[in-house]
């Protein structure tokens, strides 16, 4: 179990986690996602004790493991973590078997037990057949792999990873999702990943915490986050494709009138569709663009700096700039004040 109770960090005057409280069970997958400087990565080198918090406490199991009120955190190698970064950081001198052996030998295991061990892992990453190359004699994500290998050879009960899979091609990044979800399985241990990538947050995570300026902004499993997102900003960053926020202002009259003026109405792309003439509850925008999506079209429009999405099972043949109208179904999914606070 890992629990946070009102977590924060600042840098001088500068807070970059705030306030941050969640509690996952032993075995969980959390997905810390949000935007680039959000504050994931402060609050994973929080979780790894490689920062100290300066509110708030990070607990482990039973144990208190960092404490921002007392000022003091558990040095990183007593803490029982394993730490996986974007940099694969392997010894370019060493083996991979030599990179798995490392950690085990520093902890002290005797030479029997460290050789089964890194056998086992090295079969766990599908790299058995590496274990005699250097680093530089295979590929990244092959690499990426031993990386893993070797941290979770020690057996720490607790995984993190900062942007593992950034470094590699999409295709990979896909099948390491999937193979890491297995590692994760198969150690028993609880995880907790850092992406900007809401995709992989939402196929990956048992739960996420959506940041957004150093906060959680919502705390839920995946389908939770779709089905009714707290904020405006979750809203609109989650999601495949993610639902669209329009100002009360912009709506047709029609479909304004019942609102607060200041507020934005939200609308699944599911819930539109488009056509080529004006209707009393439709939006027009310029059409920009139609693409395929597991037998559906997704279709997008801009105009100024807006955009709208809508999944349609077909559609008017559009060239790029045509005027689409997108028609809005009666009511909005949600609305959100002008703050970002939900309303309905
Ligand atoms: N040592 C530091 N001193 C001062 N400010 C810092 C320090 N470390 C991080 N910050 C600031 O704290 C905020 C959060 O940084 P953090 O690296 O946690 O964000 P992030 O969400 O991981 O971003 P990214 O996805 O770009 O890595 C940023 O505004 C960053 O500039």
């Amino acid at each position: 179990m890992i629990r946070l109770e009102n977590l924060g960090k600042s840098f001088g005057k500068f807070d970059a986690v705030r306030e941050v409280s969640l509690e996952v069970p032993k075995g969980a997958f959390l997905v810390l996602v949000g935007p680039s400087g959000c504050g994931k990565s402060t609050m994973l080198r929080m979780l790894a004790g490689l920062e100290t918090p300066t509110s708030g406490r990070i607990v482990f199991g039973k144990d208190t493991v960092s404490d921002g009120e007392k000022g003091w955190t558990i040095d990183p190698a007593r803490r029982n973590v394993g730490l996986v970064f974007q940099s694969y950081a392997l010894w370019p001198h060493m083996t991979v078997a030599g990179n798995v052996d490392w950690p085990l030998k520093v902890a002290g295991l005797g030479k029997p037990e460290r050789r089964q061990r890194t056998d086992e892992v090295l079969r766990l990453l599908a790299i058995d057949g590496l274990a005699g190359r250097y680093p530089n004699e295979i590929s990244g994500g092959q690499q990426q792999r031993v990386a893993i290998a070797r941290m979770i050879a020690p057996r720490p009960g607790i995984l993190l990873f900062d942007e593992p899979l950034s470094n590699l091609d999409a295709k990979l990044r896909v099948e390491m999702r999937t193979e890491l979800l297995r590692v994760h399985r198969a150690t028993g241990a609880t995880s907790v990943y850092v992406t900007h990538d809401q995709v992989e947050a939402m196929t990956m995570a048992s739960h996420v915490a959506v940041l957004n300026g150093g906060r959680v902004e919502q705390f839920d499993p995946p389908a939770g986050l779709v089905a009714d997102p707290h904020t405006a900003f979750v809203a609109t960053f989650v999601g495949t494709p993610p639902a669209n926020l329009v100002p009360v202002s912009a709506l047709p009259p029609m479909l304004a009138q019942d609102l607060p003026a200041d507020a934005s109405a939200m609308y699944r792309p599911e819930d539109l569709s488009v056509s080529t003439g004006a209707g009393a509850t439709s939006l027009a925008f310029d059409f920009a663009e139609a693409s395929p999506v597991a037998g559906r079209v997704m279709i997008t429009g801009t105009r100024e700096d807006r955009r709208l999405t809508a999944v349609v099972d077909g559609a008017p043949a559009f060239a790029v700039g045509d005027t689409a109208h997108f028609v809005l179904p009666p009511k909005p999914a949600a609305i959100f004040a002008a703050n970002g606070e939900r309303l309905s």
